[in-house]
């Protein structure tokens, strides 16, 4: 994409209601105004907050929200140029229980109270297979422990990927730590069991990993 297209992506994201560009700054420094109130004064509706991580154009966000409207669904992306195309069609389509939160992954814990959250999709992370790279891998031991302290004693995890490694990685984790399973598959779209949002909604990298026929794995599970 052009820098003049990502420029005029970027001036309508700031006119977009359903959109949050907070600076880094603003969440860290401990009086973050949405944190614990992002039903309250975002969506303005009291329902089930889930999150996508890493969402690019936010293709689970928005197909979940339309799926599920008794739950409110929140994209977060660093790109803001990518979320864009999310945002624009859940605006243009009306769909007011999906919005956007450009920030970065790791601040999630200062973005959102204990409690706040009730499930989160992590959607095609770039798998960051080096072992320089293993404190980015957003399924790791800190990771899980973000995540953990602002969902739900119940909260759901969710993660849908076409890599071998993330997948491998993370069950070997979760087996390691006594986190509790309740799905997992190698090839969803072989399996006639799979969740129908597992297979019913496709992200802009998974059609590209579908072209080329990889399978996509995916594992539902509780962090205890
Ligand atoms: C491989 S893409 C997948 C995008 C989308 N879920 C899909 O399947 O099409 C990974 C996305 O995660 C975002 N991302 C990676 N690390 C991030 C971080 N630490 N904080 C926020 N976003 C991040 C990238 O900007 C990118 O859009």
């Amino acid at each position: 994409m052009g820098s003049k297209n990502k420029l005029k992506r970027f001036r309508e994201n700031e006119t977009f209601s359903n959109v949050v560009q907070p600076t880094r700054e603003e969440i860290t420094n401990g009086n973050f105004k949405l944190k614990g109130n992002w039903n309250r004064d975002f969506f303005k509706s009291d329902k089930p907050l889930v999150l996508e991580l890493g969402c690019g154009k936010g293709e689970y966000t928005v197909g979940l929200a339309q799926r599920f409207p008794d739950k409110n669904f929140l994209g977060i992306d660093i790109k803001g140029a990518r979320f864009w195309r999310g945002a624009k069609t859940a605006l243009e389509e009306q769909i007011d229980n999906a919005g956007f939160l450009r920030t970065q992954i790791e601040l999630v814990d200062q973005a959102f109270a204990a409690n706040e959250v009730s499930e989160i999709w992590i959607t095609f992370p770039d798998p960051q297979i080096k072992y320089k790279r293993t404190k980015h891998r957003m399924t790791n031991f800190e990771f899980l422990e973000r995540y953990k302290t602002i969902l739900k004693p119940d909260g759901l995890m969710h993660l849908k990927t076409d890599s071998e490694f993330m997948h491998g990685y993370t069950l070997g984790l979760l087996h390691g730590l006594g986190h509790e399973v309740l799905y997992a598959h190698h090839d969803i779209y072989s399996n006639h069991m799979a969740p129908k949002e597992v297979v019913g909604i496709q992200t802009f990298y998974e059609k590209q990993y579908l072209e080329q026929d990889k399978a996509i794995t995916y594992i539902k599970f509780k962090i205890n």
